[in-house]
């Protein structure tokens, strides 16, 4: 088995062996061709790759480039200019059930006048009876290590714990798919570490697909069965990278591998290229 493989942007199918999580190679959400404009402003120029269930795919691309749209499109929360994100096999026009999203500024997403249990509770209603509700509230909550923590109201909690209770919030009502836009950026690097080892713990005990947009090359290496590199607005799929680190990562043996340093280089290269091709407004 070769170590890393890269995927021609036409064909951005993940081989099973990508990643160890990856049970099959079901595909589970489709981009094809997904374009949008702001106004007269071209962004994304016809995005197409695939993700498959079970997988950690990294999005990754210069500032400006659209990785924050493109989500936004997959997750249904905007409409595409053209093209379509397919999920499950149907067209997503709104946000599918099966999804849930965790956005950067946790201070925003959680509802301050509700505790951290009537937060994570809240798009459980739709989905669970009452009676069901505690226990997996509870299991949610000591999986992101806020166990007996749910009385506290969001102002009480350091950023790092209410990032904790966001995502808390986006696996309890268990989606198939998390979409994550750049969540630990506003967190400082300690706790952007455990936050990431976090992730890294829930993705395989809640048997998850997680899409995760980063502009941080040493994170999406480290957390990443597969990265998506972006170009420069008008952008497109710069490359598709199979990440075949050992799992389970981890914070020191991980990065010290020869295989974690040059795909980081590899990225990097990609994402200086793309810099420099993008069109300056
Ligand atoms: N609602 C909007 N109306 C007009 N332009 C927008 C809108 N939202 C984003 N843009 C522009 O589209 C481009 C892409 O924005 P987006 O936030 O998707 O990029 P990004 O790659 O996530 O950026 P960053 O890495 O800096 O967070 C930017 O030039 C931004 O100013």
């Amino acid at each position: 088995m070769k170590m890393t493989e890269t995927y021609p942007q036409d064909k951005a199918r993940t081989a099973p062996e990508a990643g160890a999580a990856v049970v099959n190679a079901e595909v589970l959400l489709q981009l094809q061709e997904l374009q949008k404009n702001y106004g007269h402003v071209q962004i994304l120029a016809g995005v197409d790759f695939e993700i498959c269930r079970g997988e950690f795919v990294c999005v990754v691309g210069p500032s400006g480039s659209g990785k924050t749209t493109l989500l936004k499109c997959m997750a249904g929360l905007l409409e595409p200019s053209g093209g379509q994100t397919v999920f499950e096999g149907q067209q997503v026009t709104e946000p599918p059930a099966k999804l849930a999203v965790v956005f950067q500024d946790y201070s925003r997403s959680l509802l301050p006048w509700m505790t951290v249990w009537q937060n994570v509770e809240l798009p459980m209603k739709n989905k669970f009876a009452k009676a069901e509700r505690p226990a997996r509230i509870e299991s949610v909550l000591e999986a992101v290590g806020l166990g007996g923590k749910g009385s506290l109201y969001p102002w009480q909690m350091s950023g790092g714990m209410q990032q904790r209770a966001a995502i808390a919030r986006g696996l309890a009502y268990q989606p198939d798919v998390l979409l994550m836009d750049e969540p630990f950026a506003a967190v400082d690097a300690q706790t952007r570490i455990e936050l990431e080892d976090l992730v890294l713990r829930v993705r395989q005990e809640f048997d998850m697909t997680v899409v995760f947009v980063t502009h941080d090359i040493d994170e999406a290496v480290y957390l990443a069965d597969r990265v998506v590199v972006l170009s420069g607005a008008p952008t497109t799929v710069s490359r598709n990278i199979a990440v075949d680190l050992p799992q389970p990562r981890n914070q020191r043996d991980t990065k010290l591998l020869p295989e974690y340093a040059r795909l980081r280089a590899e990225v990097f290269e990609l994402i200086q290229s793309a810099k420099s091709h993008a069109t300056i407004r």
